[in-house]
This record gives C-alpha cells, structure tokens and sequence, in this order.
C-alpha cells in the first residue's frame, strides 16, 4: 500500500482524505490480499534484508515464505515490519507509527525544499520557548514542530506530546495510550550548508494512574518519565538519503525512505554496533574547557595508545542524529560533554537505540535510561557509542565538562 504524496507547503491540512482512508484500513492490513503490496523487484545485493529476516525476529526459521503465502524474499516497508504479520507491535503503535512516518515525510520535503530556505534562517517567526541567541528555535524548528503535532493530533493515539519547541507538554486526546516526546528538528542550525538534520522521538506508554489529575499536572508527570519506561523511540535522519531508525525494545532497526514509492524499505535490520570503533566525535575547540580526564582520554586514543592499540580518528558532523548514525554503523563514541543536549527529548530516545543496537547512552557517570527527570527541559552530558569504547572512556572518571561559557558557533 503506498502513502499519499507529500504536499511541500507546511499549511496543507492534514490527513489528505484518501490517507484518512487508508489509516482506518490499516488494522486490516494483513486481511488484504498479498498482491495489493509494494513490491520493489528483488535486488540481489539487499538479499537478506527482506522477509527472510522479518520471518526471523517472528521467530520462524529460514522458509521462503510466511504463513499466510507472502513472499519472503520481497523487500518489506516499515508498516509491514511492525505489523501483525511482523513484530505485531498492536494496532494502536501501527497507527501511531503511520502518522510519525506521514509527519516525518513532510519534514523531509520541507528540509530539501528550494522553496523553503528562509525557514532554515534565524528567527522571523515567533517562537513560543523561551531559548535565546544560538539556541532559538528556527521557522524551520517551528515548521516541523507544528508538522509532528498535527500529526500526532490527527492519530487519536497521544495522550500528550513534549517538545523540545514547547515550554510545556501539549495534552492531546484523554484516552490516547501513548506520551511522545520529540525534538522535531535536530541540527536546524544547519540547514542552510544543506548538512544533515534529524527528527528524534521516544515513546510511552500513558501513566493511567495520574489519570484523575488536572491535565497540566498529568502532562507533566506522563513527560516525566524515565527513559528505562520508553516503549519505543526512533529518529529520522535527513540526508543523503532519510532513514528512520527505530526500536520497540527487541533491537534497532533501520529503514530508508523509497522516494519513488513514500514507503520506508527495511535496510539495516537488527543493527549491531560495533563494539570497538576507531572513531571519537566531539566538538574538540572546546578542549581547553574540558576537564583533565576527557582530555587525557582524548589524547591517549588519538594517540594509539588506548586499551585498543589504533590511532582513532576524528569525526564530527555537529548534528546529533547523523553523529549518532555513523557511530551506530562503524562504533566509537559520539559526545557533547558540556549541559547542553535535553535528557527527555534527546538523550533517552537516542540511549534506548544505542542500548537496542548493543551500545551504551551514558552522562559520563551514569546510565542515561536511569536517571529520573526531574525538569522538562532538563539539559546533560552526553555520551553515546560502542560498549568498550564507552567503558574506557568512563575509566577516565572526569568526563563531564562543568565549564559551559555559551558558545557563538
Ligand atoms: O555546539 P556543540 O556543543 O558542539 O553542540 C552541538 C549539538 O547541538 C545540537 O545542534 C543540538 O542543539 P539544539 O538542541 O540546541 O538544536 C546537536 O545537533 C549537536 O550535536
């Protein structure tokens, strides 16, 4: 089944009819006969990246087709995966999940869009967070943001979404299942060298016993939850090509959007992270603010004479979801030492990916899934990567860098 075509303007009301259509059909999906889904014609160098695989994480063995005759060596969309005849992740997430996707499309047309560049400029809209100087919101922050609300609104699925774009948590729907936290534009700042942005989102369940509560409150305590309580959590990346990495807590999967088709195609299943990279990502101008341990560490890695014996090289795109990217594919560690990344939009739903794929989400101390939130907008170090490299890195104790002057760039 294909999804509508995107609409490039950000106004355009959301759902397009047919794609209302289409969300009430979804449940159904796995009713519909076999010959009614896309299907790219085989590729034989994404072999094993089909059903072969989905019929693995359903626990089948290694048969040529699945129960009810699909074949298992088509490609298979992102709606398939998580459906009944897939990871069967529950009618509520499958349309939740639809909505995220159909939202995250529009940013990734806005993101390229020759029409929009203005957007990608400093502040001409306002804004309703109260960030100032570098860390404003941008038109397109704000674009996006109003992008991924619509989205979740018109889902019927979200009791209350958060935002890094909000002050507060926006109550939805009284007996949506699900919380959603976002940061709908990562890297905004960006834009306009045309590097890569990213859309992150985590996913809760709804607390059901703060219910009673006046819907502030509620809100709030639902935004508030630990990071070890996510149900899911993903992000898309926008760049060379838009990849939506995802987990429902049963390993990081990754899928890239079909353009021809709107379909996100399982890519990169079951994504394992390297468990020693020879990469360190920092923003290392920053060197003489850091504290005695990260630098030592740093030295000693880019110097070959680590617990792993290979001069590491640097790599750092200043965009946290294409950082956290390549660090999933090829290991090492990604890292902003300083307070500076948002624990409830940022780091949670990003630790629980890196932790899905065999990595580690730490502050420089501790887990990131463990530590309580106690503020909305609460701000940490953060450090992401492959499990040794995370490890030694820790051994190094002094880690978090407590200076934190405000930078220009
Ligand atoms: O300026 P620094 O410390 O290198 O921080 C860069 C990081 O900040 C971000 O731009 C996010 O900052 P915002 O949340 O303020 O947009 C990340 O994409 C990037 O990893």
């Amino acid at each position: 089944m294909q999804t509508p075509t995107i609409p490039l303007n950000p106004s355009s009301t959301f759902p397009p009819k047919s794609h209302h259509t289409q969300l009430k059909l979804l449940p159904k999906l796995h009713l519909l006969p076999q010959s009614l889904f896309y299907r790219p014609p085989k590729m034989a160098s994404l072999g094993g990246f089909g059903f072969g695989v989905r019929s693995q994480v359903v626990g089948g063995g290694a048969s040529s087709s699945s129960s009810s005759g699909v074949d298992t060596n088509g490609l298979c969309t992102l709606t398939e995966y998580v459906g009944k005849e897939g990871m069967n992740v529950g009618d509520d997430m499958v349309v939740l999940l639809h909505h995220i996707q159909y939202a995250c499309k529009r940013i990734a047309a806005l993101v390229a869009s020759p029409f929009n560049s203005s957007l990608g400029k400093q502040n001409t809209l306002a804004g309703t967070g109260t960030a100032s100087g570098r860390d404003a919101p941008k038109p397109l922050d704000i674009v996006s943001n109003e992008i991924i609300l619509s989205s979740l609104r018109s889902s019927g699925k979200v009791a209350v979404m958060a935002s890094e774009e909000d002050d507060a948590p926006i109550w939805l729907t009284d007996d949506g299942p699900f919380v959603v936290v976002t940061d709908p534009l990562d890297g905004s700042r960006n834009i306009d060298a045309s590097i890569p942005t990213g859309t992150i989102f985590g996913i809760y369940n709804r607390l059901v016993e703060v219910d009673h509560l006046p819907k502030e409150e509620k809100a709030l305590l639902n935004s508030l939850q630990a990071g070890a309580r996510l149900v899911a959590a993903g992000y898309v990346l926008y760049s060379s090509a838009t990849i939506l990495c995802t987990s429902f807590g049963s390993g990081t999967h990754a899928f890239t959007l079909d353009h021809s088709t709107g379909d996100f195609i399982l890519t990169h299943p079951s994504i394992k992270i390297p468990p020693r990279g020879q990469i360190y990502s920092v923003n290392d101008a920053r060197y003489f603010d850091w504290p005695e341990g990260l630098r030592r560490y740093i030295d000693t890695v880019r110097q070959g004479k680590g617990r792993y014996p290979k001069k590491y090289s640097a790599r750092y795109i200043c965009s946290l979801v294409a950082d956290l990217h390549r660090t999933l594919m090829y290991g090492g560690v990604a890292m902003n030492p300083r307070d500076h990344l948002r624990l409830v939009y940022e780091a949670n739903p990003l630790s629980f990916l890196a932790e899905q794929a065999g990595g580690r989400g730490s502050d420089g101390k501790s887990r990131i899934l463990s530590i309580q939130p106690v503020k909305l907008h609460q701000r940490l170090p953060l450090f992401l990567g492959s499990l040794e490299d995370m490890e030694e890195l820790e051994s190094y104790g002094d880690v978090q860098q407590r200076v934190n002057p405000g930078y220009e760039v």
